[in-house]
């Protein structure tokens, strides 16, 4: 589904980092968290490509959806530019999301850099099934970290910055380590090499991990996003087949 959303606010909140708040119908259907929205950034054939944006929060009521991104290259740094009752063109939601049904009594989150806001729906949704969620979020530094408060809020929040400029200095592996395995399940998002060394400290653990690589159309038809994976077909498409996967699913 596609819509012109109305952009209600957008706030820098942290190094290059924005939240902004759309509202629209089309919030209806995104139910899962862990799925991803496709927004088309500005209307010149240089922004003819979609930028992937994780789904962090959506409110039914208000019919409104929460992204947090950072401005990094072109389509980015052009929609940290809009304003309030401005409009952005969605498609979405797309990806399979998070299984939320899998954990049992508590869960780990665990979230690197840009790959951390996807997990606060799926914090908020685990909460409200009775599921206590810990989360270990990892940043570059003080001056990187974002939604710590609203972490928080919903069950015992650890932070790793890799120059020790707050919590615990080094990577999240470092904190997992440092605390009491009282989980049943982990879930994760964020970079390629994270998320490896996620997989090898929880061998033992029932896990989902979801990536945030290159993409093209989103929609399974470019072939962009293909990954090597251990099935019939030897890949996977990111887009369409994840980018939530089964710990270990995928030859990363
Ligand atoms: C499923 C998914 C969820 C994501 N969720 C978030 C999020 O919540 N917050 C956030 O900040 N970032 C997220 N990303 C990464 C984000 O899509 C890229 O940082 C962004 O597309 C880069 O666009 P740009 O305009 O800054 O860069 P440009 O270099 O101008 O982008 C050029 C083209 O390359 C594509 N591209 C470049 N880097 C990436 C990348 N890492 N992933 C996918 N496409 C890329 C762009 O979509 C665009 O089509 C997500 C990526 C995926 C696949
Ligand atoms: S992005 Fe085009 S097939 Fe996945």
């Amino acid at each position: 589904m596609q819509e012109e959303m109305r952009v209600v606010k957008q706030t820098s909140i942290a190094r290059n980092i924005y939240e902004i708040v759309l509202q629209g119908d089309i919030t209806k259907n995104m139910t899962k968290p862990g799925q991803f929205v496709h927004m088309r950034v500005g209307n010149s054939s240089e922004f003819m490509l979609r930028r992937p944006i994780s789904i962090c929060s959506v409110d039914q009521q208000a019919q409104t959806l929460t992204c947090l991104y950072r401005a990094e290259g072109k389509g980015t740094t052009q929609l940290s530019q809009l304003k309030s009752g401005d409009s952005v063109n969605i498609l979405a939601p797309l990806g399979n999301g998070f299984p939320v049904e899998a954990a049992q009594k508590t869960a780990l989150l665990i979230g690197g850099g840009i790959g951390v806001p996807p997990l606060y729906e799926l914090s908020k949704q685990l909460n409200a099934r009775g599921i206590k969620t810990i989360h270990v979020l990892g940043f570059q530094s003080a001056e990187d970290m974002f939604y710590i408060k609203q972490f928080e809020a919903l069950g015992t929040t650890h932070v790793a910055t890799v120059d020790g400029t707050y919590g615990t200095k080094g990577f999240v592996t470092d904190v997992i380590n440092a605390i009491p395995v009282d989980y049943d399940t982990f879930y994760t998002c964020g970079p390629i090499v994270m998320i490896k060394a996620i997989q090898e400290t929880l061998p033992h653990t029932p896990g989902f991990v979801s990536l945030e690589e290159r993409m093209g159309c989103g929609i399974g038809a470019c072939y962009a996003c293909v990954c090597e994976a251990d099935n019939e077909d030897g890949y996977v498409k990111i887009c369409t087949d994840g980018p939530v996967f089964e710990k270990g699913a995928l030859a990363l």
